[in-house]
């Protein structure tokens, strides 16, 4: 397919595959030699939609996300994703040139630690404008402006975009990795611990600013946190690990106000004495 092709008649399919899964996850199974890190897990999430896995550490929430977003391979299980064209696509089938495209372009993965989704030795603009080259952009001018324009858009002056991420703060460098994330209009964004790591009102500002990109731009999410707070202000959806298992599942909001796992009931009244 030409890269430039890459964009067209997306709301024509898209509203041709509304009413099918983006993401189709089918007993994903992951074992670290005699351990097991995550055990079969199926779940399918829907175009737009945010899905919170959560757990105790330890639990499986990021062998299962590396799983499902084609960075650790299964030990077993398959995970279908439905392309831009409206053909669903095993992703360990796909050839790894395929893959790699697709992550570069209609995923988007947020690091816990902004370190490991930035370089952190290019400029801010830089930062941002090259997942727009890898979908073919070569015009500087354009590259810059849509930098900025992203800059701005995660709250990151525009007078900041020759500088390197090293020179930011925390909660800034993560916005910025958001920006790196969202410039090539993804349509799925996995997402680990998004605000672990930083303080609580910088954490409180991150999420407010992610509620509303993901809100306007309609994304469909996967977000790993062990903050129960989290997952109830990004996510429709929930599903509560434990031991490698999937416990409990069900909208966001009946999970934690009638948990019915007594693990789940145990997780939710830990937070609320808090
Ligand atoms: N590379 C590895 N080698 C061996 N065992 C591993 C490896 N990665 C994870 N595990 C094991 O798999 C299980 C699930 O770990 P995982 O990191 O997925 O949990 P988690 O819920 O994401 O935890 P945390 O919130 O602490 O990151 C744990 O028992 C862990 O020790």
């Amino acid at each position: 397919m030409a890269m430039a092709d890459f964009y067209d008649d997306h709301d024509t399919v898209a509203a041709a595959t509304a009413d099918q899964p983006l993401l189709s996850v089918d007993g994903i199974t992951r074992v670290y030699g005699d351990r097991i890190g995550c055990a079969d897990v199926s779940f399918d999430l829907w175009p737009g939609e945010v899905l919170a896995i959560v757990g105790e550490s330890g639990s499986g929430k990021t062998t299962l996300l590396n799983c499902i977003s084609s960075r650790l391979t299964p030990t077993c299980g398959t995970v279908n994703y439905r392309m831009r064209d409206g053909a669903s696509a095993d992703i360990y089938k796909m050839a790894e040139a395929e893959r790699r495209f697709l992550m570069r372009t209609d995923w988007g993965f947020v690091h816990q630690n902004p370190i490991d989704g930035l370089r952190m030795t290019v400029s801010a603009g830089a930062n941002v404008g090259e997942r727009l080259m890898a979908i073919g952009d070569r015009h500087y001018g354009n590259i810059r402006g849509a930098a900025i324009e992203w800059l701005e858009r995660v709250e990151i002056n525009a007078d900041r975009v020759d500088d390197q991420p090293r020179a930011f703060s925390g909660g800034m460098r993560q916005r910025l990795q958001i920006a790196r994330n969202l410039v090539t209009n993804p349509r799925l964004v996995f997402m680990d611990e998004p605000t672990g790591g930083l303080d609580v009102s910088v954490q409180a500002r991150l999420l407010d600013l992610l509620r509303g990109l993901v809100s306007d731009l309609g994304l469909a999410v996967v977000v790993v946190t062990h903050d129960l707070a989290v997952a109830r202000l990004l996510s429709d959806r929930m599903i509560v690990m434990k031991d490698g298992r999937v416990i409990e599942a069900g909208l966001t909001d009946r999970v934690l106000d009638d948990p019915r796992a007594p693990y789940t009931q145990l997780l939710v009244s830990s937070i609320l004495q808090v």
